[in-house]
């Protein structure tokens, strides 16, 4: 059994190896082809759209520019259709990034329009220009040879498109499980959570657009070689929804998917296309409604498209294994340099944030030294959150300042304030529920490793990796959460998803830790562990600013205490201080008794 389980994914790579080689009709190896050339852009929309959650349109205009691009340099110019391939590839960067700096910016459903808008404009410019041959498009394209052989025909094109789609599919799982990875599985849904961990999120939409892009035109490339000739209408818009519906219906976050997705659009597709006009007597693209349907109802009834289903089927033959742990003898990272104890770390110094008419923090100052634990309470709506957004750069201030180890950090994105050594909690924990315990961590890490996608994708970051994970598993096992590491985020109960976010926060190596109610949802004996984690990280020179609403908690860990009340700063002492003054008692006795 065991065997047979290692034997066969091997023997259905081979089968699909060896396939034009035996007597398989023209119709079929054909329809392979389809299928490895749609599923490359299909790829493309499942780093684009299903991981990134960007969706696009406008991906067959991207194919057009490939397949235009070495129509055009083979048929006017006489140039190798291997050029064709480099040229298109450049010039699809190009314009994805010029459209990426035009319309990524847009929020909610402004960027599906834009894409839509570019797909229509790009396919209006292939059906007008002279140079383009207008409407008929471009016939006559030369063969492609690599080594002296020949590839033009269906079954001599096969392998290549193929090996091109199988090293796409490696590139971009290698990618999803890797530093960079990691940042844009946080585009779709946690990008405050990833720019507070150093990511630039708008720089990781880019990348992926780009990548979709390539891969997009790239499958163009292959469609020309394939037809030996281009016309605008194979990179209509219609085309372009057409990508986005296999990417859905095969499971638009998964790599497989992309494949099964494109498989089962292309061959019920035929199926339509020949049995609905004998049903209703008359041609037409009666199967885009019906594909319309399907869309529908998947999007209601299988939002994650059929690879799960069929993910979970192939469990059964091969189940998950963790993630081997092979991190051991790796070397650990950089440390950053840490203030002297006693520095000044953090001046706040008369901040205000006004959200129109409610002024929800009021001209609060205080300051934060080097080796100190700092309280920050007060009853709910005091501002605390919002305090805590403002220092960490979350939000932007209406007035006063804020500096960190001496440099103003006023106005600074999160992320540039994480790069000098601040890191924090959110009060509604913030992680990927679909990435491991031990992957959420070590995006911590992101600042702390250099690796870029291409290294990614080519598989050349194990070391780095391999550093990044020991880092994230040795703070883990520092608050006791080692056990752990692989499960799901989102499968932990919430105090254990608080303890995650502060072993992310101290894989980022921080001088000044904000913990935003580290301690809500836990059970005791995990509160009084959390307290001698904190206590054990004050030791080691570590600062804390901590809001906190158990104030046994607060009072037994805190060598200074902020109160707030109202969006003001109430006072600030001691936690015996605090604990004896009347107007602090007056606050909570008279808001939350
Ligand atoms: N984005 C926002 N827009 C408008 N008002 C806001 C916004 N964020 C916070 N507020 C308001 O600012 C005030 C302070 O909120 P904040 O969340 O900072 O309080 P808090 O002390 O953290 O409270 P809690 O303990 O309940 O978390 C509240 O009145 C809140 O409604």
């Amino acid at each position: 059994m065991q065997m047979l389980r290692k034997i066969l994914p091997a023997a259905g790579l081979l089968l699909l190896a060896v396939l034009p080689l035996l007597p398989v009709p023209e119709f079929w190896i054909t329809q392979l082809n389809y299928i490895g050339m749609f599923a490359l852009v299909s790829l493309g929309l499942v780093l684009l759209t299903g991981v990134g959650g960007l969706t696009s349109f406008g991906q067959a205009a991207f194919v057009g520019l490939g397949a235009y691009t070495t129509a055009v340099l083979s048929t006017r110019w006489g140039l190798s259709p291997w050029v064709g391939l480099v040229a298109g590839i450049a010039i699809t960067i190009v314009v994805a990034l010029i459209l990426a700096w035009l319309t990524l910016r847009m929020s909610g459903h402004y960027l599906p329009l834009a894409t839509i808008a570019w797909a229509l404009s790009l396919n209006y410019t292939m059906g007008n220009m002279e140079f383009l041959g207008k409407y008929d498009g471009l016939q006559g394209l030369p063969s492609l040879s690599l080594l002296g052989m020949d590839l033009s025909g269906g079954r001599a094109l096969y392998g290549l498109i193929w090996v091109i789609a199988l090293l796409a599919a490696w590139g971009v799982k290698n990618l999803l499980d890797s530093r960079p990875g990691r940042a844009i599985r946080a585009l779709n849904g946690a990008t405050t959570m990833a720019e507070a961990m150093g990511v630039s999120t708008f720089r990781y939409k880019v990348v992926i657009f780009v990548l979709a892009a390539v891969l997009a035109a790239t499958s163009g490339w292959l469609y020309a070689q394939f037809q030996r000739s281009v016309n605008p209408s194979p990179f209509a818009l219609k085309m372009g929804i057409e990508y986005l519906f296999m990417a859905v219906v095969g499971g638009v976050g998964t790599v497989w998917g992309a494949f099964v997705g494109a498989g089962v659009v292309k061959l019920i597709e035929d199926q339509l296309k020949e049995l609905l006009p004998a049903l209703l007597g008359s041609s037409g693209n009666y199967e885009i409604i019906v594909l319309g349907v399907v869309l529908v109802l998947m999007l209601k009834y299988a939002p994650k498209g059929l690879w799960p289903f069929i993910e979970t089927a192939l469990r059964r033959w091969w189940p998950a294994v963790p993630r081997p742990r092979d991190w051991e003898g790796a070397a650990p990272l950089p440390l950053r340099d840490k203030p002297a104890p006693g520095e000044l770390l953090l001046d706040v110094d008369r901040l205000r944030k006004q959200f129109g008419g409610l002024v929800a923090v009021n001209d609060v100052s205080f300051q934060i030294r080097a080796g100190q634990i700092v309280g920050l309470i007060g009853p709910n709506g005091a501002g605390k959150s919002t305090t805590f957004n403002l220092v960490s750069g979350v939000l932007s201030s209406t007035s006063g300042q804020v500096s960190f180890r001496g440099q103003p950090v006023s106005g600074l994105a999160s992320r540039l304030i994480a790069r000098r050594g601040m890191s924090r909690t959110f009060q509604h924990v913030k992680m990927i529920a679909d990435m491991t315990v031990l992957e959420n961590v070590a995006l911590g890490g992101y600042l702390r490793g250099s690796s870029g996608s291409m290294r990614a994708m080519l598989r050349l970051d194990r070391q780095e990796e391999q550093r990044l994970f020991k880092e994230a598993e040795t703070q883990l096992r520092r608050i006791g959460m080692a056990e752990q590491m692989h499960e799901l985020a989102g499968n932990l109960a919430l105090g254990p998803q608080r303890l995650m976010e502060i072993a992310r926060a101290l894989c980022t190596d921080p001088a000044l830790l904000l913990l935003d109610e580290p301690a809500a949802g836990l059970r005791h004996k995990e509160k009084q562990a959390l307290g001698d984690v904190l206590r054990q990280l004050k030791q080691e020179g570590l600062s804390i600013l901590l809001v906190e609403h158990d104030m046994d908690f607060v009072m037994g860990l805190t060598d200074r205490i902020v109160v707030m009340e109202f969006g003001t700063k109430l006072i600030e002492g001691t936690p015996a201080e605090v604990q004896a003054s009347p107007e602090v008692r007056a606050a909570y006795l008279g808001t939350e008794h």
